[in-house]
């Protein structure tokens, strides 16, 4: 399947001035969306993974489907203030912005295989985050998936030693 044929491209987008490509035209189509699903679900059973850590709000979108295929559990990061126990936070830089991300101190187990989903790697601060929350909790970064990676953005530099699968390159 031609996966790119799905995403939306708003070449402008408001007040941010970026090229701003939407997924949710992935999502509203039951075979694209089932299709980057599998995708990313081969990918999980190749590094071996034991949950799924997905970033608010698109990598919930997209890391659910994922965990429920495998029958394993899905953890989420989310920005301060969201998760009602008690959390660890980690600082980081967006494409336009900056903000911290939060998780459960008790989410992961410490050893366990962690494979974590977005919709879209840019300049990988969100990605980041997420691996140094998992790791700071004891878990092993069996790999990052993504649907999208802006390559022009360079986010893999914060990625280096780690498996990564994207599904389309920018
Ligand atoms: O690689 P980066 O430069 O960190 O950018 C990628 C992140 O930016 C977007 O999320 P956003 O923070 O806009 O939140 P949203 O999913 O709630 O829209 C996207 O879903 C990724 O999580
Ligand atoms: N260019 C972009 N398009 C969609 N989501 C994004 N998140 C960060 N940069 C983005």
């Amino acid at each position: 399947m031609d996966l790119k044929s799905f995403v939306t491209i708003v070449p402008d987008y408001p007040k941010k001035g970026i090229s701003f490509k939407d997924i949710t035209t992935i999502m509203d189509n039951g075979e694209a969306y089932k299709y980057a699903t599998d995708k990313i679900v081969e990918f999980a059973k190749e590094v071996g993974t034991d949950i799924i850590v997905g970033p608010e709000a698109r990598g919930f979108i997209i890391g659910c489907p994922v965990a429920y295929a495998l029958e394993v559990g899905f953890a989420p990061v989310r920005k301060p203030g969201k998760l009602p126990r008690e959390t660890i936070s980690v600082e980081y830089d967006l494409e336009y912005g900056k903000d911290s991300l939060t998780i459960h101190n008790d989410a992961i187990k410490p050893g366990q295989r962690v494979l974590i989903v977005d919709d879209l790697l840019a300049t990988g601060g969100t990605v980041g985050a997420t691996v140094e929350l998992v790791e700071k909790l004891g878990g092993v970064v069996a790999g990052c998936a993504f649907l999208i990676e802006l390559s022009y953005l360079n986010g893999r530099e914060k990625l280096e030693g780690y498996k990564v699968q994207s599904l389309m390159t920018y």
